[in-house]
């Protein structure tokens, strides 16, 4: 058992120095650690725990271990992220006692260093219990006592702030270190929505329907990914925020649809099931790995409307003819930002400089597709990001230079009735928080091609 507890522990901080150097925080990686390991399946939530509270709180660590070593004193990032898990185990864990952690913590520093930071890891953690973590509420400034509290960047909650207030940006970073909802996507021709209550209330689930997608159902208790109907593929995984992009589209049977960022094809097997299979959905991505992973959902989904390609969304003029769509999907590459809940190291990763590339891109990308719509056809723009430059201010943009678009001020009546009295909504369309729903933040538009 113990011999157990410390390879988990282990396990966790070679993930910790990996993905909190590197980034890419992920479920998949923390599988691949314990099929290494042979660790067992009861072990993966402490593992998850430890690694995915580790680095969700990285910035409040941080904070909180500077106040038990000197200034100057550079320790090695294993080191580092060491004392990072074993004082968030200790701060934010009731279930193992200090001193186990302690002692934990110290004979991984004795394997992987020396007794020298064995005894230094020792003294820091003996502080720490004997101690306490400090007091954030000393912290004067108000913004940096948020960014410690909630463990955000300084330079992203000053920009938040900037752009859409300071309550807003509060709820943000608040909103970021919770859990948001399990949610599902009933694939309709295969089940409807009911059936699948059905199915999963007597299998024990607790359920909501979502208000969002007349197609999605919230999971409030139970593991959807270990019941037959996710094996039989009745259902797709999906964000309720991402949801709402295919059902603003209003789409129809019969229509040629166009989605130009599509790995790996959450919202093209959305868009082929609202058009009932019937019609031609060309679905591309920049990179052609990630174009066959939208292949294989639409396969195991059973959808044959959906061709899927590699290309770049800024040449696609070069495969298609003027005037071609009835609708165009634009689920652009952006920072992400409103995804922090699932993926808690993007905020860290970020850089404010990578903004305005991506939004080069983005512009990009709107300019090349625009004359493939079809007069009076609509092109959704999306993204899973909480940031002006992304959003409001590339479709200000693309507005500016096509005078034959116009936002479809049909659009608005698509907007769920409990996201239209949030501070979301303006001129350019809807910027959903991740304080709105249990949800990803997203940002969704809809443009209509008006005669010039
Ligand atoms: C937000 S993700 C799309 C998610 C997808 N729509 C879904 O719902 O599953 C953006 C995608 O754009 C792709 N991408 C990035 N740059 C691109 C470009 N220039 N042309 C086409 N795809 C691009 C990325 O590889 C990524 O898969």
């Amino acid at each position: 058992m113990k011999k157990e507890q410390n390879l988990l522990r282990s396990s966790a901080l070679d993930l910790l120095v990996q993905i909190g150097e590197q980034g890419g925080f992920s479920h998949l990686a923390i599988d691949q650690m314990m099929k290494k390991h042979d660790l067992e399946r009861r072990d993966g939530a402490l593992l998850t725990e430890i690694v995915y509270g580790t680095l969700q709180r990285k910035l409040t660590l941080e904070y909180y271990l500077a106040s038990f070593i000197q200034s100057k004193k550079k320790l090695d990032k294993w080191v580092k992220w060491l004392l990072y898990m074993s004082i968030y185990q200790m701060h934010y864990l009731e279930k193992v006692p200090d001193h186990a952690i302690i002692h934990e913590s110290v004979e991984i520093a004795k394997k992987r260093g020396h007794k020298g930071i064995a005894n230094f890891v020792n003294g820091v953690l003996r502080s720490v219990q004997r101690q306490g973590v400090p007091d954030l509420n000393q912290i004067e400034d108000e913004k940096v006592r948020l960014s410690v509290a909630t463990s955000h960047p300084l330079w992203l909650v000053e920009r938040w702030i900037k752009q859409y207030g300071y309550s807003v940006t509060e709820a943000m970073c608040h909103a970021n270190m919770t859990n948001k909802q399990m949610a599902i996507r009933v694939q309709p021709l295969r089940t409807s929505r009911e059936e699948l209550v059905k199915i999963l209330e007597e299998d024990g689930f607790q359920v909501r329907r979502s208000e969002v997608s007349d197609q999605g159902i919230l999971i409030e208790a139970g593991n959807v990914l270990k019941h037959q109907a996710f094996e039989d593929h009745l259902f797709s995984i999906q964000d309720e925020s991402s949801m709402l992009v295919a059902e603003v589209m209003e789409l129809e049977e019969g229509m040629t649809v166009l989605d130009a960022c599509s790995a790996p094809g959450g919202k093209t097997t959305h868009i082929a099931e609202k058009i009932e299979d019937n019609g031609t959905i060309y679905a591309y991505d920049l990179h052609a790995k990630k174009a066959k992973l939208v292949t294989k959902k639409a396969e195991q989904l059973g959808l044959q409307s959906i061709q899927a390609d590699q290309a770049d969304a800024r040449e696609l003029q070069e495969k298609h003819v003027t005037e071609t769509f009835d609708r165009i999907l634009i689920d652009a590459p952006c920072s992400g930002l409103g995804v922090l809940k699932s993926k808690p190291d993007i905020r860290y990763n970020k850089k404010e400089s990578d903004i305005m590339k991506l939004a080069k891109i983005q512009k990009e990308i709107l300019d090349e597709v625009a004359p493939l719509l079809k007069q009076d056809g609509k092109l959704v723009y999306s993204t899973c990001t909480v940031d002006k430059d992304e959003n409001e201010r590339v479709i200000a943009a693309f507005l500016e230079d096509h005078p034959d678009y116009q936002i479809d001020p049909l659009f608005f009546d698509h907007i769920p009735q409990m996201l239209r009295n949030k501070q979301g909504v303006s001129e350019f369309g809807l910027q959903i928080f991740p304080q709105d729903l249990s949800s990803d933040g997203f940002f969704i538009t809809r443009m209509v091609k008006v005669a010039k």
